[in-house]
């Protein structure tokens, strides 16, 4: 009897144990690719079975931490991922002269409302005070920037006084001058390519979800049209299918990818060893493409200095490119500031242009950042990516259609 009591309380105790096991183990469970969270918490890190996830101690800016980046490059087992053999034929990328010509019917079709209610308005047999003000409104709206705005009036009210003329030839033409001057086409607009000795390198940032990944992607391809030998570094290792994403894009153009096959990889050793790649393989450019966070998370902003700090230690970083979501509008001002402060943004590539009649964001980032906007995203298409141009883009705000 006793026996038998003792025999069905360790059945019991082997039953409890086992059922506790299960959900503990169901609990810790890695979650499958894809169902990543797009933005991350501060302390939300992800752990690298390495010993090189970030956590808020190496994210400080201490030359130790970022020497065990460099340590922690050799041993992240970053993988050089070549175009498969048996992958489809390589593309050939579009040629990039005249691409914005190209687009040119997205960026009327999205942003010409604009100019067309500046020219009727103009045009008008007698411009009141109610006109003016409808005309600041309008620039207003288009995301021009209070000081351009007033600005432009102010030139505007000069100019048709002194002329006196509605003739909507003139208007169009007195309009396309004064837009084209507040777009400023004497800024260089030019990609820093040629880095003598060495591969060009350069780092894509922005917020989630703005484009960078796909930026990153039509400019390889951009580069390939320009006859560049490049490699790309995909130091987002947040977000699970980010790498993957990228190594498509790069595959499609003969373009080899530098990843790494551990989830949650410190990205500082991604981008030491993609540049280290392109160092031995002597490639023209050197493309890394960041993860993408909130300007206001201060954990995150330092780790994308240490990034750039470590790829420093092999070579310097000659364009940081911020992307921003032209359907964002003003937003994209106060990110495009912070980002600026943490890796110094030397150009903006302004996406989804296609999509918005906020154009006017073009004037007020140069104005308020001092960096120009040096490529335009107008749409989903592989060769959807054009260098801006002050004169095409004025041009095809002020398009009749
Ligand atoms: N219409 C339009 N869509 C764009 C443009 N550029 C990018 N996109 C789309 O924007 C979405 C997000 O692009 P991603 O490249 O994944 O964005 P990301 O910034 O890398 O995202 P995270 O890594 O999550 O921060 C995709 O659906 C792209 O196709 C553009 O110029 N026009």
């Amino acid at each position: 009897m006793d026996f038998d009591v003792l025999t069905l309380f360790i059945v019991l105790a082997v039953i409890l144990a086992g059922t506790v096991g299960f959900f503990l183990l169901q609990g810790g469970r890695k979650l499958p690719e894809g169902t990543y969270p797009e933005t991350r918490d501060a302390d939300d890190h992800p752990e690298g079975p390495t010993g090189t996830a970030v956590t808020e101690a190496d994210t400080a800016p201490l030359t130790s931490e970022e020497e065990a980046a460099v340590e922690a490059a050799e041993s992240v087992e970053a993988v050089e991922e070549a175009p498969e053999t048996t992958a489809p034929a390589v593309e050939t990328p579009e040629p990039v002269a005249g691409r914005l010509a190209r687009l040119r019917a997205r960026l009327v079709k999205s942003n010409n409302v604009f100019g067309k209610s500046l020219l009727a308005l103009l045009s008008s047999d007698s411009i009141d005070e109610d006109v003016w003000d409808e005309i600041e409104e309008t620039l207003l709206m288009a995301d021009l920037g209070t000081e351009p705005t007033m600005e432009l009036v102010e030139r505007l009210r000069e100019r048709v006084t002194v002329e006196g003329s509605r003739d909507p030839e003139r208007v169009r033409s007195l309009l396309r001058e004064e837009l084209t001057a507040l777009v400023d086409p004497s800024l260089d607009r030019s990609l820093t390519l040629d880095a003598s000795g060495r591969p060009a390198v350069m780092m894509v940032v922005g917020v989630n979800g703005v484009g960078k990944t796909t930026t990153v992607g039509k400019l390889a391809r951009v580069l390939v049209a320009e006859d560049k030998d490049v490699i790309l570094g995909a130091a987002d290792t947040f977000r699970a299918a980010a790498a993957e994403q990228l190594t498509t894009w790069g595959a499609r153009v003969g373009v080899p990818t530098v990843k790494s096959d551990v989830e949650g990889a410190d990205p500082a050793s991604v981008a030491y060893e993609a540049v280290s790649a392109g160092i031995e393989h002597e490639v023209d450019v050197v493309m890394v493409d960041t993860a993408g966070r909130l300007q206001n998370k201060a954990n995150l902003m330092d780790e994308l200095g240490k990034v750039k700090r470590v790829i420093e230690k092999l070579s310097d970083v000659d364009e940081v490119l911020l992307v921003l979501d032209a359907t964002t509008g003003q937003n994209g001002l106060n990110q495009a500031k912070v980002f600026s402060e943490v890796v110094d943004v030397s150009g903006i590539v302004l996406t989804k242009l296609d999509g918005t009649a906020r154009g006017g964001i073009v004037v007020a980032i140069q104005r308020q950042l001092g960096v120009p906007v040096k490529l335009v995203g107008l749409g989903e298409g592989p060769d959807d990516l054009a260098p801006f141009d002050a004169e095409s883009f004025v041009d095809a705000l002020l398009e009749e259609r």
